[in-house]
């Protein structure tokens, strides 16, 4: 008998049951990265908000992007394989504790594995930037309680990401006591944005020590680099890296884009073997068989 398929949120709680292991999870926000990481084998994805807002909206991760946009594309990219996990940025949750309902709820719809929720007011920026603004502890409790209340009332495996930019204003020890109290409220996984070195790092981990907590590794960011290695000998439990994707392709495109400009033709290190390789990343071979298997003509000529 077939064993029923995990669900991306089921498999993320058996991936967190080992406290040894690490959950890396490459940043995407678009179904061409998506597709690319899920090739590359990766044990779930990121989707990244400033991924979302620059790819989706061409705009920078400044709060622009709505609950709607960010639902629809995460609903995309977690259908392309719904038994890996995807962890989705839901900002602020979009407002107060109605907003935060509704966000908790249309993303466990859309599929998503688990969700983080942070600390910031609504005009917020990436967590890296200087000048955040933070919410009162009243005002960030509520939206942690929404969510896990909205999550619990769906009896959904969803998990609840507690999320606090609090560092940076109000110093280590007032971000260590927001988490304290979210681990209360009842999130799953603490996320400590831009810890500012390893030690930092070393001690978040120690003091919740049961709680498993996320490193966010952003290129050029506030927090030191660590490989995945460093990461799970200091106790995180899951990795994001945000700018895995954005980053080269901007360079690389950029690149070609100069080249055609100057030369009138793509280069000849395009990396592209054709359109059908492009096409097969994205299922075409999967489009064609469940159409034959159906009795469908319509790909006859497409060919393998
Ligand atoms: C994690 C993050 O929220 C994201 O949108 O991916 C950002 C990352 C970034 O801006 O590069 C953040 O850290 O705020």
């Amino acid at each position: 008998m077939a064993l029923a398929p995990f669900t991306g949120a089921q498999r993320l709680r058996e991936l967190l049951k080992d406290p040894k292991h690490l959950v890396v999870l490459p940043g995407v926000f678009d179904g061409l990265t998506a597709r690319l990481a899920l090739a590359t084998g990766f044990e779930g994805l990121y989707m990244t908000g400033a991924g979302t807002s620059i790819s989706t909206l061409g705009w920078a991760d400044l709060g622009i992007a709505t609950l709607s946009d960010m639902r629809s594309n995460v609903e995309m990219i977690a259908s392309l394989n719904p038994s890996v996990p995807v962890i989705a940025d839901a900002d602020t949750g979009y407002g107060g504790p109605i907003m935060v309902s509704r966000t908790v709820t249309q993303y466990a719809r859309a599929g998503v594995a688990a969700l983080h929720i942070e600390d910031q007011a609504q005009e917020k920026r990436c967590g890296h930037l200087l000048g955040k603004v933070i919410v009162d502890r009243d005002i960030y409790y509520s939206r942690l309680r929404a969510a896990v209340n909205a999550r619990n009332q769906l009896k959904s495996d969803m998990l609840i990401i507690a999320r606090t930019d609090a560092r940076q204003s109000y110093g280590f020890d007032e971000a260590v006591e927001r988490l304290k109290e979210a681990v209360n409220i009842g999130v799953d996984v603490l996320f400590f944005e831009a810890i500012a070195s390893k030690e930092e790092a070393r001690k978040v981990c120690q003091i919740f020590g049961d709680t498993p907590v996320l490193l966010n590794m952003v290129p050029g960011g506030v927090t030191p680099n660590m490989t995945a290695a460093e990461a799970q000998e200091i106790g995180f439990r899951i990795m994001i890296l945000p700018g895995v994707c954005i980053g080269p392709i901007i360079k690389s495109v950029c690149q070609e884009l100069q080249h055609v400009k100057e030369h009138g033709a793509v280069s000849e290190d395009n990396g592209s073997a054709g359109v059908k390789e492009a096409f097969n990343l994205a299922g075409l071979q999967e489009c064609i068989a469940l159409d034959q298997h159906a009795g469908g003509k319509a790909f006859d000529t497409v060919g393998k």
